[in-house]
């Protein structure tokens, strides 16, 4: 099937983001709360966007299943995906409305944002950004499923966070991966190539924000050489 060649590729870029520091802190369960701040703040904005490409991507189809199942996403990322974030602000000890209130689309969450809305704008077929947004769900339900088999997490404050994302996302994926199929066995191998690429994209931004968070990347306009405070 095209999306076990998709995932396969993926693999390395998935086992480089498990390694990185931001993985690796929600392992030890001693992440710098710095990090986790920017990222619920980046993370709050990254969710209302995907909800909303959600949204352009009904008035591209015409099936009443895939309508429902959309608007059944909509609702998981705006109101589902809070509970995982809530185990983030706990483990802050901070009230999670005051973390996120000053959020932004911080570069590389930025970056992200604006490669899913460029492909649910540039074409007509919502395949190709749901290519784009799959590894939204993919990366985290990998990442939680290595940390889960290789570590026991118990007394990890972190541990709901990494068990939300075991569970969740299996019967997404199957519903994602029939639909980039289905759309794939009838594609140019032109068009085949932006899926591929869409994902494998996506997977790196996947990284990237990660990374951001990490290093608490900020938009820095004052420098002579205007530039992001982080590398990656
Ligand atoms: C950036 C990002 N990627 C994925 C997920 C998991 N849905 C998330 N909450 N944020």
């Amino acid at each position: 099937m095209f999306t076990d060649e998709l995932k396969k590729q993926a693999d390395p870029i998935i086992e480089a983001i498990y390694n990185d520091d931001f993985i690796q802190g929600i392992i030890r369960g001693d992440i710098n709360k710095d990090a986790i701040r920017h990222y619920l703040k980046a993370d709050h904005l990254y969710l209302n966007e995907f909800a909303k490409i959600y949204s352009l991507l009904i008035a591209k189809l015409n099936d009443r299943e895939g309508i429902n199942f959309l608007l059944g996403q909509i609702d998981f990322v705006l109101n589902g995906e809070i509970a995982a974030h809530q185990t983030m602000a706990d483990y802050v000890g901070e009230d999670y409305d005051v973390i996120i209130k000053d959020g932004e689309w911080y570069p590389s969450s930025d970056h992200y944002i604006k490669h899913m809305y460029y492909n649910a704008f540039r074409y007509d077929d919502a395949s190709f950004t749901i290519c784009a947004m799959a590894p939204c769900p993919y990366v985290y339900q990998q990442l939680a499923l290595k940390i889960a088999a290789r570590h026991e997490l118990t007394g990890n404050p972190l541990k709901p966070w990494v068990d939300f994302y075991t569970v969740n996302m299996d019967e997404l994926m199957n519903h994602l991966d029939r639909w980039v199929n289905n759309f794939a066995e009838q594609a140019t191998e032109y068009e085949r190539d932006i899926l591929r690429r869409n994902f494998l994209e996506s997977c790196v931004h996947e990284r990237r924000f990660f990374n951001m968070a990490a290093r608490q990347e900020e938009w820095i306009f004052h420098a002579e050489n205007s530039t992001i405070n982080s590398g990656n």
